[in-house]
């Protein structure tokens, strides 16, 4: 699905990630795990194209996506949630999600049974706030609200990887509670590829499959979630 073959990148003169190799098993949620500072979310924005890589190759289904503008990433399918959110304040909770339907009316050609010009009331089932608040701006929602708002508009692109950098940061619990039930639930129903980088451990075992533990720009333990244990816990996450 997604193979990081030995990529380098530095911000300026400081290396941040070195040699990564990262493969991201199709249907999988993937949990990438560290400390603070050790390029979690370098890792995400380089395979979003939001930051240039120094040399490797990062490949989608086989095709590279190096040269690809993090538009025509999205055009391929992969959907991405920055860390803070990023939705637009000003604009209402509806125009929030029309954002990414021109783009969604490209990537899948009329293939879809809901009409490509309307928000799919999927969205609206996974998120119902979404739909009370939808004539409101962006930037009256609460936090969790917002981040809400911030993966319904990610998958408004109907995408096959969905790339969450932290979204339970700073979040009341029962919100984290319904976005890790969404997460399975698209993971489970229909099969959709996660990437999250998480803090919090709890959720981590309970969200992801497989984990990716990253020291120092490189990628130091790979197994599944629940040979997570607490040698590599103490290792790698306890700080
Ligand atoms: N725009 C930037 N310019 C220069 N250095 C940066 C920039 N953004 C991040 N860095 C540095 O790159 C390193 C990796 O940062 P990154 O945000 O990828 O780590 P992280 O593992 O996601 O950390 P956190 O858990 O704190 O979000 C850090 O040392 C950080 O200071």
């Amino acid at each position: 699905m997604i193979s990081i073959n030995k990529v380098d990148q530095l911000y300026g003169g400081t290396q941040i990630l070195w040699g990564l190799d990262l493969e991201i098993v199709p249907g999988s949620i993937t949990c990438i795990m560290g400390r603070n500072g050790v390029g979690k979310t370098t890792l995400l924005k380089a395979i979003m194209g939001l930051l240039p890589i120094q040399s490797g190759e990062i490949t989608m289904e086989g095709e590279t996506l190096n040269k690809q503008s993090a538009e025509k990433r999205a055009y391929s399918g992969i959907g991405y949630v920055p860390q803070g959110r990023d939705i637009f304040p000003m604009l209402t909770v509806e125009e929030n999600l029309r954002i990414g339907l021109p783009v969604r009316g490209k990537r899948t050609k009329g293939t879809l049974n809901d009409n490509p010009k309307d928000i799919p009331d999927k969205i609206f089932e996974l998120f119902p706030v979404l739909k009370d608040m939808l004539h409101r701006r962006g930037g009256d929602l609460s936090g969790g609200q917002q981040q809400q708002l911030a993966i319904g508009r990610a998958l408004v692109l109907e995408p096959k990887v969905l790339i969450l950098d932290e979204p339970n940061e700073g979040i009341q619990p029962n919100i984290v509670k319904q976005i890790g039930d969404v997460i399975l639930k698209l993971n489970e129903e229909e099969g959709l590829t996660v990437i999250l980088v998480e803090q919090k451990l709890g959720f981590a075992r309970r969200v992801g499959k497989e984990f990716r533990l990253m020291e120092k720009g490189r990628i130091v333990a790979a197994d599944k979630m629940e040979n997570l244990n607490d040698t590599l816990i103490k290792q790698y996450l306890a700080v």
